[in-house]
Parts: C-alpha cells; sequence; structure tokens
C-alpha cells in the first residue's frame, strides 16, 4: 500500500549512506538490500576473522531494526540463488521509521490525548463547566493588555530614577513577549484544540494559533520579573509562583491549548527574562531613552 515517503538527512531511508549508485545491479541499495547486505557481508568477514559462528552473525545483523527487513531474504538466500527483486521504495521507507519520527509522534499523540482530558472548562456543557468564568477571569489577569496599560500608567505615575527603570524593563519585557510570542505562532502555525470556543477578550490575528501560549510565557516571565525586582514577603512570592502555574493550567483545563503549548510557553517565558536581564536598560546605557521619557 502506498505510504508517505520518509526520509533521513534528504536521503531515503533504507539507502546505504556510502553508496552512490541508484541503478538496479544485485546487491546495490536500489535492489532492496544495499546497506544491510554490506552489513551481512561485513559480520560475516568479521565473524570469520573472530572464529563466531556466521548465523550467529547472520542473526544479529538481522536484529538491527534498520536492517531487518531487507537483510532477512539475503540471510535465508545461498549464493547461487538470485537476489530477490526490488521492493517499492515506499514500503522500505515506512518499514524503516525513524526512532526520532516515532518519539515525536507518541509525544504528539500523549499531548494531544492528555490535552482533551484536561480541558474540563473547554464549554458551558463540559464537566467543570461551572469553574469557566473564574478561569476566564485568570485569563484576563495573563493577557496583554492589562499589563502593558498598567506598566505604561506606573511609568508616568513613577517620580524616581529606580522606579522608572523597572518599569521601564517591565515595558521591554513585555514588548519582546508579544513580539517573540507572534513571530512563533505565525512560524509553527499549530491550530487551537478542536474543542476551544474562540472567545476571548481581544486578540491579535497570529492568536488562532496556539503554539506556544502567551499567557504561559507572560506568566513564566512576570513571576520571575517581580520575584527579581520587588521585595514580598514569602507567602506573596509563593503566590506568585502559584499563580503562573495555574494559569498555564487554567490554558489547557479551557481547551485553548494543548500542554506541549504551555509547557513550551513557560520555557519561552523563563528564557526571555533571561534576555531582559542581560539586556537590562538603564541611564547608563540607554541614556536616550530615559532622557526623552523624563520629558513626558
Ligand atoms: C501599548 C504599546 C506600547 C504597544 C501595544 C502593543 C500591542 C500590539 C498590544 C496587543 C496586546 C494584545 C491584544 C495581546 C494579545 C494577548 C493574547 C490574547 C494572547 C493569546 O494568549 P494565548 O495563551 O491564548 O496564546
Amino acid at each position: 500500500m502506498p505510504s508517505p515517503r520518509r526520509s533521513v538527512e534528504g536521503r531515503p531511508l533504507g539507502v546505504s549512506a556510502s553508496s552512490s549508485s541508484s541503478s538496479g545491479s544485485p546487491g546495490s541499495p536500489a535492489h532492496g538490500g544495499g546497506g544491510s547486505s554490506r552489513f551481512e557481508f561485513q559480520s560475516l568477514l568479521s565473524s570469520r576473522a573472530t572464529g563466531v559462528d556466521p548465523a550467529c552473525a547472520r542473526l544479529r545483523a538481522s536484529e538491527s531494526p534498520v536492517h531487518r527487513r531487507s537483510s532477512f531474504p539475503l540471510a535465508a538466500a545461498g549464493p547461487s540463488q538470485a537476489p530477490p527483486p526490488p521492493l517499492p521504495e515506499e514500503d522500505r521507507m515506512d518499514l524503516n521509521p525513524s526512532f526520532l519520527g516515532i518519539a515525536l509522534r507518541s509525544l504528539l499523540a500523549i499531548d494531544l490525548w492528555l490535552s482533551k482530558k484536561l480541558g474540563v472548562c473547554a464549554g458551558e456543557s463540559s464537566s467543570w463547566g461551572s469553574v469557566r468564568p473564574l478561569m476566564k477571569l485568570l485569563e484576563i489577569s495573563g493577557h496583554g493588555i492589562p499589563w502593558l496599560v498598567g506598566t505604561l500608567y506606573c511609568l508616568c505615575r513613577s517620580d524616581s530614577w529606580a522606579g522608572r527603570e523597572v518599569l521601564m524593563n517591565l515595558l521591554f519585557a513585555l514588548l519582546l513577549d508579544l513580539l517573540l510570542v507572534a513571530l512563533i505562532k505565525g512560524l509553527v502555525r499549530r491550530r487551537r484544540p478542536a474543542h476551544n470556543q474562540m472567545d476571548m477578550f481581544v486578540t491579535l490575528s497570529v492568536d488562532k494559533y496556539s503554539f506556544p501560549s502567551g499567557h504561559a510565557t507572560r506568566a513564566a516571565l512576570m513571576s520571575r520579573f517581580i520575584l527579581n525586582h520587588l521585595v514580598l514577603a514569602i507567602p506573596l512570592r509563593v503566590l506568585v509562583v502559584l499563580w503562573a502555574f495555574v494559569l498555564g493550567l487554567s490554558r489547557v483545563m479551557l481547551g485553548r491549548h494543548n500542554v506541549t503549548d504551555v509547557a513550551f510557553g513557560f520555557f519561552l517565558g523563563y528564557m526571555q527574562y533571561s534576555i531582559v536581564d542581560y539586556c537590562w536598560l538603564s541611564p547608563h546605557n540607554a541614556p536616550v531613552l530615559f532622557l526623552l521619557w523624563s520629558q513626558q
């Protein structure tokens, strides 16, 4: 049955890396036994040198997941027998899936299954539908607009240089976050889960895509920023971390995101803070910015 083509490093799977021949000569890759027949040949030679039973060596060669399919017919065929007819190319490729491909597909399947299971507030009629208004309130607490408006307001009201410096960097962090999330969403273009209701408060056009979660990036970025620049009592610090975690979880519960969107969002937000910290704006390295602002 025809199946999708897959390749490793741009080469069709099942083709020996060292082979340049594409002709149908016996034992050549195109003959369905290329890499594996060479593999088996080598194992037979080495078994002679080491005194290992050739049958065992053949068995070991055929145990390799990469070589199993195509080495078996050659192993069974005697030296006088003609090589088997070439397998259809698609067939060989399908029988040699890469480990990374399998791992990614499995992760994706688990992600979709878990996200659907956790999407208990995706609609009013869902099992936890009554909690949906609370989840939507949390959604607003991590939205870009309240954070931007709040930061701009505090920046206008601030009368100390130290305060202005922190707020200026907070504004930079929020804008960087919006930019990076929009860029990645536009590049990856992963659709939101099918059970999501698109009833979000003010969105950008890229917000029809779900990877990564903008709320999760903001939650990680803002909580790291607050913990590093505000002196807070321990219970409040715990509350900040809890807010970030629950906000991320609420994205999956509302059906807005898959688990991997939120997990990557947390990672991205965490890294964004490192960028902000590294490029920290101050009256020393960005005097123009601070002078302009003080003249407002
Ligand atoms: C005020 C200044 C200086 C600039 C404005 C910048 C700007 C374009 C703001 C837009 C804010 C906005 C609408 C953000 C969208 C937030 C959102 C809905 C993200 C989606 O989150 P997700 O978790 O569902 O991915």
